[in-house]
């Protein structure tokens, strides 16, 4: 497929927030360092007042994106969601996946299902060590089956190495770095050349810049305890899962002051993580597109999407699903969310393999049928 007229990359950038410091590179301190006062004696009220605005909006936007849940469990059913009012009045906007199934697959009677899986907190349970987010060998083994019967797609966050190293099975497609980074040939199927054919990575001229960025974001960050950098290749991430609360404002400050340097990045947050990203017009959903085009998926008519995920990045993925008319978003969460471009909710990765194991018995039945 040729995408070469169509490059996502924004050719004059938006500067996601106004110059707000001077100089501000060579101020660049660790945390430790800095924690003494940060501000130079020519930063006017006003420009204080905007940086104050603009970390206090980061600061809720990390707050709203790590709502607590009353229980963690990463495999086991959590019954007492079934006697919380909230989460109920959420079901009948936002219905389960595994309630509604009979629905979902009466819809794709003599159509192609190609199933779309983020990993974090979708395959993997949500775990304070971003290295040891691992997946069980039996949710392997139902992403397995189900890549035996459907077209089967990693959409992650993180570096495609990185997550297909957890994921370790070679029948599947891969979108690392939001979707930044896509092979669209199966790794079990394909020789050396052909890797290299199907390689699309719209944000390829950021490489360096992302590896400057993530630097300078490792040394600020560096005395702050519990923070983490994680190089996700063509993205950077922040987290502050193990940062104490009372600290977070200062993570967001930091991040925030980086990315002055850096006009061309963004950030977003996700699961007590700020994501630093490029400013293209790229996303989870034009990685569904793209991937769904370049497979041969792309008959609305005949190919129906399931794309699994629990963040906010994959509200990108829903949206272009509803917005297509075609296929299913479906949200992993314990907690009701205000708004969700989702048909359908699944509550943890535990219910996310019963789904999946529910599209491959059922697929199975179908074929016997037939
Ligand atoms: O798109 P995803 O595959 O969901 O990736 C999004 C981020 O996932 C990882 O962070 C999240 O999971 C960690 C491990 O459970 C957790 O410690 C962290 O708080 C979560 O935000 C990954 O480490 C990030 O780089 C991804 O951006």
């Amino acid at each position: 497929m040729d995408m070469s007229s169509s490059s996502p990359v924004i050719t004059d950038p938006i500067s996601i927030s106004p110059p707000l410091l001077g100089g501000l590179t060579s101020n660049l301190m660790p945390f430790s360092v800095m924690s003494g006062g940060c501000s130079s004696p020519s930063m006017t009220a006003s420009r204080r007042k905007i940086e104050e605005v603009l970390v206090n909006g980061l600061l809720d936007a990390m707050k709203s994106s790590s709502p607590r849940k009353k229980h963690n469990l990463a495999f086991g059913q959590d019954n007492s969601l079934d006697e919380d009012p909230a989460y109920s009045a959420w079901l009948s906007k936002c219905p389960s996946a595994l309630t509604s199934f009979k629905q979902i697959v009466a819809n794709a009677q003599g159509r192609r299902i190609a199933v779309f899986l983020d990993y974090d907190g979708t395959l993997s349970p949500i775990v304070d060590d971003p290295d040891k987010a691992f997946m069980s060998p039996v949710m392997r083994a139902a992403v397995r089956n189900v890549a035996k019967y459907f077209p089967t797609a990693i959409v992650s966050g993180r570096s495609r190495k990185k997550v297909s190293e957890f994921v370790q099975l070679k029948e599947l497609y891969y979108a690392g770095s939001h979707g930044m980074d896509i092979v669209t040939s199966v790794a079990a199927h394909a020789t050396e050349k052909c890797k290299q054919a199907n390689l699309f990575q719209p944000a390829c001229e950021f490489l360096p810049m992302i590896d400057e960025v993530s630097k300078s974001l490792l040394e600020v960050t560096s005395g702050i305890e519990g923070a983490r950098v994680e190089n996700n290749k063509f993205c950077v991430s922040v987290h502050y899962r193990n940062v104490a609360e009372k600290d977070w404002k200062v993570v967001a400050g930091l991040v925030k002051q980086v990315l002055e340097a850096f006009p061309r990045l963004k950030v977003t947050n996700g699961r007590m993580v700020l994501e630093v990203r490029p400013v293209i017009d790229w996303d989870k959903g034009k990685a569904v597109e793209f991937l769904l085009q370049s497979l041969g998926l792309n008959d609305s008519e005949d190919v129906i999407p399931i794309y699994i995920g629990d963040d906010r990045t994959d509200e990108d993925a829903f949206k272009v699903l509803r917005e297509r008319k075609c296929g299913y978003g479906i949200l992993v969460s314990q907690v009701p969310k205000d708004t969700t471009e989702a048909f359908y909710s699944l509550r943890d990765p535990s219910e996310v393999m019963g789904f999946l194991n529910s599209l491959v018995r059922w697929k199975k039945h179908s074929l016997r049928r037939n």
